[in-house]
């Protein structure tokens, strides 16, 4: 038996016609989201991305700029754009991507962008609010997971939930969420002894790796759901860090790479967003 794909293209079609449908009704009271999309230097995979965002955009009836800034870009001017962009009413969201390169710091970029802009959710103010539960945006790829979890009627309440990878982009705020609704939480890393044994464990297994092939059918318990947050290219091809076909004879639930946390992601920049452009209209939900 093979596992039921989660289609993140299919959920996100879904949430962003509703957020279309709100962003209609904003119009009406003058109000219309806008996201600032920066992009420093020319990594091909970063412009993909970036491109989904801009298309996003136009989907959700958005305003957008984009920013495309020469990798020779000094942090001073990368900061002075971003104080210029905190200070634009027409701005709600900004969004630098990242990774930025390597004479800036990533540090001093997230804090730069103001707080009520940071639709990311990556500033300090705001990894505080989602570890203490009084949020107003949710890291993006960590909130796409549970949309899709929600769809598919997965509910990680007392479940084992182990989460692979422990960054402050998708690890870290994953196993909070997770937590916040009472799921059971393991985060492994690379220094985790039984990696396998444990995440054998799990009734939800979330990898955010980035690396090929790096969740084996060993490695899945029998009926579990996968979740697939890797982003890497294999001769040249998108793909997750599960080993699609031999985990999808074991798992019931996975999802593909691409199709499935991927366009959630950006799904879920476009909710954060539009809830920008309300609490800056001061318009409550
Ligand atoms: N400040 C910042 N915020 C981010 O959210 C951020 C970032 N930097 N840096 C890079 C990562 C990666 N990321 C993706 C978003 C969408 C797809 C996506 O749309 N994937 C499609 C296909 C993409 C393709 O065809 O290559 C899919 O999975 O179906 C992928 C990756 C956001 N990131």
């Amino acid at each position: 038996m093979s596992a039921i794909r989660m289609d993140g293209k299919m959920v996100s079609a879904k949430v962003r016609g509703s957020i279309l449908d709100e962003v209609n009704r904003l119009k009406e009271r003058g109000v219309r989201p806008g996201l600032a999309v920066i992009i420093v230097g020319e990594d091909p995979a970063s412009q993909v991305y970036v491109r989904n965002k801009e298309r996003a955009c136009e989907e959700c009836g958005f305003y957008s700029e984009k920013y495309a800034l020469p990798e020779e870009t000094t942090q001073e001017q990368l900061l002075g754009l971003i104080d210029e962009l905190n200070r634009n009413p027409r701005i709600d969201g900004i969004l630098c991507q990242l990774p930025v390169p390597k004479h800036i710091s990533e540090q001093a970029v997230i804090d730069a962008i103001d707080p009520s802009k940071d639709v990311d959710a990556f500033h300090p103010v705001n990894v505080g609010k989602i570890m203490v539960g009084n949020f107003d945006f949710l890291p993006c790829t960590p909130a796409g997971v549970m949309q899709l979890l929600d769809e598919y009627n997965i509910d990680p309440k007392g479940k084992n939930c182990v989460v692979i990878g422990r960054s402050n982009i998708v690890g870290k705020p994953m196993a909070m969420l997770l937590l916040h609704r009472h799921g059971t939480v393991t985060i492994c890393h690379s220094r985790t002894q039984n990696l396998k044994e444990v995440c054998a464990q799990a009734d939800i297994l979330v990898a955010a790796v980035g690396k090929v092939d790096f969740v084996t059918a060993d490695m899945v318990k029998e009926g579990a759901t996968v979740i697939d947050v890797g982003m890497n290219r294999k001769n040249g091809k998108l793909c997750g860090d599960v080993c699609f076909d031999e985990v999808n004879e074991k798992a019931a639930y996975l999802t593909p790479v691409p199709g499935g946390v991927g366009p959630m992601t950006i799904t879920m920049l476009m909710k954060n967003t539009l809830k920008a452009a309300k609490l800056h209209a001061g318009i409550e939900d």
